[in-house]
């Protein structure tokens, strides 16, 4: 049985944050950690107001676990302040685990800051240069390179540019286009695309989550990075197409664990 860690925000609503990623973890057959660093009052149409959980209470949940139980990845999800960033990062550079998957979540689809603009020079400088990998949205790589992507060749650009802040490999992620779901990864050397069809669905409140999660679970499993993606693409676009029609905005995604028998969890 391999253990899974999130380092993330709490969306109360149960499609997004730290409840998106402990669904993944038990779909795909692992044991779900979570570490809260922020309460979000949440729902399918919107944040509605944030709570910061003290950094001294986000170390001790870290060294919680850490002293007690092995942690085979770790997915970093929400951390709201330069205070937050900097634990985090000290306390993975003290505990080592052998994968961190980083999502830098900055704005919610309704507009809300869920990192604090001022700490996005903390994320870059204390969290990238740990990460496994990174898996950035669109308008998340427009903000880390200040600069505006509009189509897949300016993603490749971008996925390579925010290579050499420090990440062993990038995911720039395609939801934000028109088209087919296109996302990018550059590993350094080479480009690689991962393309699924567009599903014209409203539930996708936490597909960003999901991804990065499924990701981390898939590396704990010992998949090789490519193969990591590939599955956790696969994964995240049934979620969506499963469609579940819950609340009156952007709906979540439904944790299929029966579409996933294939993976062996011993
Ligand atoms: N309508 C869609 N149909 C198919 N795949 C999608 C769709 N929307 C997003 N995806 C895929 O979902 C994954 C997450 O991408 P996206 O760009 O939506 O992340 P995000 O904006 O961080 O998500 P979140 O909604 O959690 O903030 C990517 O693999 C992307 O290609
Ligand atoms: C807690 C939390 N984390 C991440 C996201 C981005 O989907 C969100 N809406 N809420």
């Amino acid at each position: 049985m391999k253990h899974l860690l999130t380092i993330a925000g709490s969306d109360c609503s149960g499609g997004a944050g730290i409840q998106a990623d402990l669904k993944t973890f038990s779909a795909l057959g692992t044991y779900g950690m979570s570490v809260i660093t922020a309460i979000t009052a949440q729902n399918t149409q919107g944040v509605d107001a944030i709570v910061e959980i003290d950094n001294t209470m986000v170390k001790a949940q870290i060294d919680a676990i850490f002293k007690d139980i092995a942690v085979h990845a770790v997915k970093v999800g929400m951390v709201s302040n330069r205070e937050i960033i900097a634990q985090i990062s000290k306390s993975l550079l003290e505990w080592l685990p052998p994968f961190v998957v980083v999502d830098p979540v900055m704005v919610s689809t309704s507009g809300h800051h869920l990192l604090k603009p001022e700490a996005k020079t903390t994320l870059i400088e204390d969290l990238f240069p740990i990460a496994t990998i990174i898996t950035p949205n669109i308008p998340e790589a427009e903000v880390i390179l200040d600069r505006k992507i509009d189509d897949i060749e300016d993603m490749e650009e971008a996925a390579k540019a925010i290579y050499n802040l420090g990440p062993k490999g990038v995911l720039v992620k395609g939801g934000h286009l028109l088209g087919d779901a296109v996302d990018v990864f550059f590993d350094g050397t080479t480009i690689t695309k991962f393309t699924s069809p567009r599903i014209h669905k409203t539930n996708t409140h936490g597909t960003g989550c999901t991804l990065s999660s499924a990701i981390a679970t898939h590396l704990a499993l010992e998949f090789d990075l490519l193969t990591s993606i590939r599955k956790s693409k696969d994964y995240v676009t049934k979620a969506i197409d499963c469609g579940l029609e819950i609340g009156k905005g952007d709906g979540p995604l439904h944790h299929f664990h029966h579409l996933y028998p294939s993976i062996d969890t011993d």
